[in-house]
């Protein structure tokens, strides 16, 4: 893993912008991309190369899950090389930690049941606490073996499994449908999963998984439902059983982690420019420039990339956030420093992720005055004075950015182990210490 070449100081004193920001910066590559190239690529017959992948503690955990089912993979100087090789583990018992990355710890159990052998998976102390358990007895009606309903719990892989059709609940967390999906192709009747529950978060990543399947030579079907209508048909995915082939891929850029930067130039009304940014994608992410918009922001994009400055003022959102969760946050941080009041909604889900981010949104910015309250279904935030203060992160990754975006325009935050920014983005404070100094 690439680490930051300096520890920042803890607590982190979050910099004040003493003007209009103005940069271009390079955000890295998707994690969501990342981790499921990489596990396409370590269910393929033969060595992928991943070109521009994310390198940080997300994508680390993923690479040390998939090297303990047997997959060997390593990093020269421009690419991840993936050699495939799931089931070649000879009955040997293995261990996965999870870490507190959804993703590892929903996309592996699946592929673990494919594998010759016990895998123990635990986590974080938080991730023994977020959904799976949904995906586990999805697993047991396809016909793996799975001991334990959370985490600590243990796959015990038979070298492969029958699969077949299953419901799985996913009004948690869209996860839970992807893991099943990405490990799919190589059950003996493949998957059909409908999702059976309340509304679907985060519904752009199951597109993402589909798209990704197809282009690793998966054949998928889908079908649109309504999971509301109890007299209708479930939304449902359906996956054929077949071999997978290796490739060359590119990764885009994390739009999600471009977030606080873009934010950075509409807190100050200054400007910032993300090469590479993709003109169509899978990521949620892209719904980012029209919420930027809402608030007041002019966004285009560029030859150069995606461009964003912030206009003549900063205004309150009222938004349904359901398919792009990830972005609440720091739209949160801008939300605090409008001048109108905004509502968050569609987002109960956050409560279930790194930590409940609806209750510590409310906590933290609390501290700062920020006049916060959390909904049946997201936050409602209403224009008040702002003072520093110092705030806890919580081990979440895009609650230090958010405290980032609001101390450009607050002085006086700190934010205790701003590291944990490392989740998705390793070099946060030196690449917002480079966007202050541009
Ligand atoms: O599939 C993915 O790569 C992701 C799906 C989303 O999870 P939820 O469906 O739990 O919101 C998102 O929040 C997470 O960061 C990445
Ligand atoms: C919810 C997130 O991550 P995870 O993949 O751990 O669910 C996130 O990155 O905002």
């Amino acid at each position: 893993m690439t680490t930051a070449t300096r520890v920042p100081a803890d607590p982190w004193p979050a910099p004040t912008a003493h003007g209009p920001v103005r940069a271009v910066v390079r955000v890295p590559g998707s994690k969501s991309g990342t981790n499921r190239a990489l596990v396409l690529a370590a269910a393929a017959d033969g060595v992928s190369r991943l070109r521009g992948a994310l390198r940080s503690r997300d994508t680390v955990l993923m690479a040390g899950a998939l090297r303990a089912l047997g997959v060997g993979i390593d990093q020269d100087e421009s690419a991840w090389v993936v050699r495939g090789g799931l089931g070649r583990r000879d009955g040997t018992p293995t261990a996965i930690d999870c870490g507190n990355a959804g993703t590892v710890a929903r996309f592996t159990p699946a592929l673990a049941a494919l594998t010759d052998g016990d895998v123990t998976f635990d986590g974080d102390p938080r991730m023994r606490h977020r959904p799976l358990t949904p995906l586990l007895d999805a697993l047991r009606a396809l016909g793996a073996v799975v001991d334990g309903d959370t985490m600590p719990l243990v796959v015990r892989g038979r070298g492969g499994i029958t699969g077949g059709a299953v419901t799985v609940d996913a009004s948690d967390s869209s996860q839970l449908i992807s893991g099943l999906l990405l490990a799919a192709p190589g059950y003996d009747q493949g998957v059909e999963v409908s999702h059976v529950g309340g509304r679907l978060p985060s519904g752009p990543y199951l597109d993402m998984t589909v798209t990704d399947l197809r282009a690793a030579g998966a054949t998928v079907e889908t079908e649109p439902g309504d999971p509301a209508d109890p007299t209708g048909k479930p939304p449902t995915w359906r996956v054929t059983p077949g071999p997978l082939r290796a490739y060359d891929r590119a990764i885009e850029p994390d739009l999600n982690s471009a977030a606080p930067f873009l934010a950075a130039a509409v807190a100050t009304g200054g400007e910032v420019t993300i090469p590479d940014w993709p003109a169509v994608t899978t990521q949620p992410g892209r719904m980012l420039p029209g919420l930027l918009e809402a608030m007041g922001a002019h966004t285009e994009l560029t030859p150069e990339g995606l461009r964003v400055r912030g206009g003549d003022g900063l205004h309150g959102l009222d938004a349904d956030l359901g398919d792009v969760g990830e972005a609440a946050p720091v739209l949160t941080a801008l939300a605090v420093l409008a001048d109108s009041p905004s509502r968050l909604r569609g987002i109960a889900h956050l409560r279930l992720q790194e930590t409940d981010r609806l209750g510590a949104l409310a906590d933290q910015l609390g501290r700062l005055g920020a006049d916060i309250s959390v909904t049946e279904d997201g936050l409602a935030i209403r224009p008040a004075p702002l003072r520093g203060a110092r705030l806890d992160p919580l081990a979440d990754h895009r609650l230090a950015m958010t405290y980032a975006v609001v101390g450009l325009r607050v002085p006086g935050i700190t934010v205790d182990d701003i590291a944990t920014t490392g989740k998705t983005v390793p070099e946060f404070p030196a690449m917002w210490a480079a966007m202050l100094a541009a």
